[in-house]
């Protein structure tokens, strides 16, 4: 079996979120033009990045999966225009920390490996970083017919980034699976209220308007981002299970139920 190693492969642990590194080819599906992507760009430093971090993942180690439940791969792809903050919304989920002030754009789409238990059931998700500038636009939707889920950003403080989320939508309907998980997320709530360019009911709006799950996050202080992680987790364990446990699962639901106490101006559809 071939391996691959990206830029984005190590992880930190966790309590219930643990680390898978180094995941085989055959699941990745990296393609060739991944490949170059991730290694040949030379536009934005010597050494790209494809999480827009330099040093971000590159330490190495090897392990395999023991739990055999663990080789069915959830892809997740974190969607948006350049700049929300998909790539610092996956290194806090991944490692706990934020970079400020350390912004390079994404170069072409790279994926990081995530172990998530969701009761006494193990989930990996396969969480894809894209470049949300548009010149990667056609090698990003390659990615989309078979994501199970997707992460798609605005950046609160960016009216612009939100006023693009409907052609994003539009876009999916246009490449993705039809029963794709879709959360619509408004990242930088931490913003001071004077930066805030779009207002949570408006995200709630338009959240409910397609129907998809919504929630605010802030990727420099944490707020909700495990959670919308673990929603999209829990979803796709119902989605794989629900049907023969004839349990019942609602992720609007569970979003509102956890991130209620978190702050009540980052509450969800
Ligand atoms: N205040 C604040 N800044 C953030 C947050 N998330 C990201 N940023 C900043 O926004 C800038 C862009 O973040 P990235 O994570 O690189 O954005 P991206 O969506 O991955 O951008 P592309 O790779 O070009 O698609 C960086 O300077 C981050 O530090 C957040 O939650 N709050």
């Amino acid at each position: 079996m071939k391996k691959i190693k990206t830029p984005i492969l190590a992880m930190a642990l966790d309590d219930n979120i643990s680390d898978d590194v180094f995941e085989s080819i055959e699941e990745a599906e990296v393609n060739q033009n991944t490949k170059n992507l991730l290694t040949t760009d030379t536009n934005y430093d010597k050494r790209p990045s494809s999480t827009g971090y330099r040093d971000y993942k590159l330490s190495s180690a090897t392990r395999k999966p023991s739990d055999p439940s663990l080789k069915i791969l959830h892809k997740t792809i974190l969607l948006g225009d350049s700049g929300v903050g998909k790539t610092s919304l996956l290194v806090k989920f991944d490692t706990g920390k934020f970079q400020t002030g350390n912004f390079s754009a994404t170069v072409g789409i790279g994926f990081t490996n995530k172990i998530i238990s969701v009761d006494d059931s193990k989930v990996k998700l396969q969480i894809w970083d894209t470049a949300g500038q548009e010149r990667f636009r056609s090698v990003t939707h390659a990615y989309y017919r078979d994501a199970h889920a997707l992460l798609l950003l605005y950046d609160v403080t960016n009216k612009i980034s939100f006023d693009n989320i409907r052609a994003w939508l539009s876009e999916i309907r246009d490449y993705a699976n039809e029963q794709v998980v879709i959360m619509l997320i408004g990242n930088k709530a931490d913003c001071n209220p004077s930066d805030r360019m779009v207002k949570r009911e408006d995200g709630e709006r338009l959240a409910k308007e397609y129907s998809v799950t919504f929630m605010e996050t802030s990727a420099k202080s944490g707020l909700n981002v495990e959670i919308a992680f673990m929603a999209v987790a829990r979803e796709l364990l119902f989605k794989k299970t629900g049907i023969e446990k004839k349990g019942s699962f609602n992720v609007q639901d569970y979003v509102k139920e956890q991130t209620k106490s978190n702050c009540p101006a980052c509450s969800t559809t």
